[in-house]
């Protein structure tokens, strides 16, 4: 069979591993295959001087590679939505399947390409957009279609995983790390992208709309960053049996799905709990299997490369196959519209820490407040105040149930008058 041209546009980290396990592995991926893969053309602003390209054609100009009529696969890797956008739909319109491994293009204009793809009948891949190596899309496309699918519960970013983990077993400074995340390469082009959950709440709107069949519903995503997370936080979760994780939630609930990126207390038992640095791993719970756990690299040049290289195998594999039995792009053949729950309506446990006055009494206050609203509390910490301090601190952890509710009962402990400032709110999850 002749060898599949492939063409990469952006040769930046993703790009430049993407290049390295091509040739490196060039005839391991040729014996799958069943064909060569080569690189035919490569657009990029500058080299990168961990490639030798010296005999591969190159071109400053991304668009030239999406027109070039003798290239089959073109690889995006650029990032960012508006050119990016540009460069897929221009290559799909030219006949090419693309990979890309960017989520935000996907979960913000994925329904737009899909379209244009399936009306071409050609193939976007998009595994290295999602928990960087971990095979999860095929997981859940392929290896779980026979399940209705419960639940899936993922720590999705590798840099804010990085960045807990590095506080909490060093006591390392947030900006400190951040900036090793970024010189390592596993950080967003602008990283408030990763600490703020945006890249997070890309990757959950994907894996929700391919775990239930639903439309991508990015703006629908409930996103809360882990900037305000203290390192008494940290030790008090410890204190009570729970790691803190930046987690991606998405149920399939009675009364719609529930689709959130927050900080999370998870029981320190849990497999997950126990998942550090830029690894990522995803929980999934479908009816038929039960409970299955992925773990992997989220980010970073050899596992996203990885990703990127399988899904170019996938299509080599079945360049000339009938784009119908291809397994759809958002793995439902028929997508449903199911309500996305608003985040006041979902319902789980939490953990509060309060700052109060040191003064008797005020654990009765609270107490009342909660047992008026039905808020059943399930361990509670009183911790006297530090040296050289004035305020007291409460920690509880509560009960089941739905925010708006929690919602109404912060406002009242914080009108309390022994209370000072802002009640600190991290939801829990059992993970069962
Ligand atoms: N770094 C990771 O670990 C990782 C993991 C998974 C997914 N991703 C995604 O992969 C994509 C690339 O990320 P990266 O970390 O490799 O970024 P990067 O900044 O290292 O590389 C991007 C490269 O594209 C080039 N580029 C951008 N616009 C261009 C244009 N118009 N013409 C020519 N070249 C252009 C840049 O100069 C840069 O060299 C992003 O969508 C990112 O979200 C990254
Ligand atoms: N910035 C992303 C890259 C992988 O998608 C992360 O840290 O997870
Ligand atoms: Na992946």
């Amino acid at each position: 069979m002749k060898p599949v041209k492939v063409g990469i546009c952006g040769l930046g980290t993703v790009g430049g591993g993407t290049f390295n396990v091509l040739t490196t592995n060039a005839k391991n991926i040729a014996r799958r295959a069943g064909r060569e893969i080569i690189v035919a053309q490569i657009g990029t602003r500058r080299p990168n001087s961990d490639c030798d390209t010296r005999n591969i054609p190159m071109t400053s100009d991304i668009f030239e590679v999406a027109k070039n009529p003798d290239i089959d696969v073109v690889v995006e890797l650029i990032g960012g939505y508006e050119v990016a956008r540009e460069l897929v739909m221009t290559a799909i319109e030219h006949g090419k399947h693309v990979v890309t491994a960017n989520k935000a293009l996907i979960a913000e204009h994925g329904e737009e390409i899909f379209a244009l793809a399936e009306a071409k009948g050609v193939s976007v891949m998009y595994e290295a957009g999602v928990a960087g190596g971990i095979p999860i899309i095929k997981a859940l496309r392929e290896g779980l279609a026979a399940n209705r699918i419960n639940w899936l519960a993922g720590i999705i970013n590798g840099t804010g995983n990085f960045i807990l983990t590095e506080m909490r077993d060093k006591g390392r400074d947030f900006n400190d790390v951040l900036q090793e995340a970024q010189q390592l390469g596993y950080a967003e082009a602008d990283p408030t992208f990763d600490v703020e959950g945006i890249d997070a709440a890309h990757k959950l709107t994907i894996l929700a709309s391919i775990a239930y069949g639903i439309p991508l519903q990015f703006a629908r995503c409930y996103t809360e960053g882990i900037s305000k997370i203290t390192q008494d936080d940290v030790e008090y979760a410890e204190e009570l049996g729970y790691r803190i994780k930046h987690l991606g939630v998405s149920r399939q609930t009675e009364k719609g799905i529930d689709l959130r990126v927050h900080p999370t207390l998870i029981p320190e038992a849990r497999p997950i709990a126990k998942v550090d640095g830029v690894l990522n791993a995803v929980m999934v719970n479908g009816n038929a299997v039960g409970d299955t756990l992925y773990v992997g690299a989220g980010a970073g040049a050899g596992p996203t490369a990885s990703a990127v290289v399988a899904d170019i195998i996938d299509l080599a594999r079945t360049l000339e196959a009938d784009a119908a039995a291809r397994v759809n792009h958002l793995a439902y053949n028929e997508i449903e519209n199911e309500q996305v729950l608003p985040i006041e309506e979902v319902e789980t446990s939490y953990y509060l820490r309060i700052q109060v006055q040191d003064k008797t009494g005020v654990l009765a206050s609270v107490a009342t407040i909660l047992s008026e609203r039905g808020i059943n509390i399930e361990a509670i910490i009183q911790k006297e105040p530090k040296e050289g301090e004035e305020l007291a601190q409460i920690i509880l952890l509560t009960h089941r149930i739905v925010e708006k509710t929690m919602n109404g009962a912060i406002a009242a402990i914080q009108a309390l008058d022994s209370t000072v400032g802002d009640v600190t709110r991290i939801r829990v999850e059992h993970l069962d």
